[in-house]
């Protein structure tokens, strides 16, 4: 086994992943440095949401490895991944998916609950995010009461309250009117640059992954630079901007 760069706080080696034998990752190798914001851009099953699974240790690779501080992920047991998950990463998917019987801010608590903190030290820092993301007026509602876009950015203010070492956001902005992607964007963004947080987003739009300090295009399942020349050439509506 390889070890990887110091400076790589995630790293990743020839992923490889099929679902019922058909391809999903196709041998995706990539670093992503502490505090980086790295983007994956890409079309609808281009492979993102199945990397931000392996690099979270949610789904384990066919093939590859995936190491986490220099500590390898891809051969940790279940509970050590799902601590790993619980304890160092946050997850923010395209769909906000709340606890309907808890109110926004209990939602939003929930990570720090369940690290063992204090309840009215978690209510607090959970009000605090939720402030900071514009919906700290709804924080005693329940999911059903709240708009879609209110819901998201409660989902972000979870995956961000136990400050994480590192946040997937996988397409975080698409319940969001259009007017609202770019502000809840820099919410996200400024949020992680002044924590130190390291985030990889996957998006379809081009215009999410330019918030991004570097961004890898993903195609058919694997980096568009390591595509055949005449391959490239068919992808070129997402260009890469490595
Ligand atoms: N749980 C699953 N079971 C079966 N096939 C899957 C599963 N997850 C992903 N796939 C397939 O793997 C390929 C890659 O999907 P993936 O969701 O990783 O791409 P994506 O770029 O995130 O796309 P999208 O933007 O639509 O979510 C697609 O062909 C998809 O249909």
């Amino acid at each position: 086994m390889v070890a990887p760069p110091d400076n790589d706080v995630l790293w990743a080696r020839a992923l490889r992943h099929s679902f019922q034998g058909s391809p999903a990752l196709l041998g995706v190798s990539l670093g992503v440095r502490e505090g980086e914001i790295l983007g994956l851009l890409g079309p609808r099953g281009s492979g993102k949401t199945t990397l931000l699974r392996c690099l979270a240790g949610q789904l384990l690779p066919d093939q590859g490895e995936v190491w986490f501080n220099s500590a390898p992920v891809h051969t940790l047991p279940l509970a050590a991944r799902e601590r790993l998950r619980r304890d160092r990463f946050g997850w923010i998917g395209g769909t906000p998916q709340l606890l309907p019987e808890l109110t926004a801010r209990e939602n939003a608590a929930l990570p720090l609950l369940l690290c063992g903190i204090p309840h009215r030290t978690a209510k607090t820092t959970a009000q605090e995010w939720l402030d900071r993301l514009d919906v700290g007026s709804v924080a005693r509602k329940r999911p059903a009461e709240l708009l879609q876009a209110q819901r998201q950015r409660v989902a972000i203010a979870r995956a961000l309250v136990t400050l994480p070492e590192v946040v997937f956001a996988d397409e975080p902005t698409a319940p969001l009117h259009r007017a609202d992607r770019a502000q809840v964007l820099r919410m996200l963004t400024s949020a992680a640059r002044s924590h130190g947080i390291t985030v990889v987003l996957a998006t379809i739009d081009p215009e999410v992954a330019a918030a991004a300090d570097r961004v890898i295009t993903l195609v058919d399942g694997r980096p568009a630079a390591a595509m055949p020349a005449q391959d490239r050439e068919g992808a070129a509506s997402c260009s890469a901007s490595v």
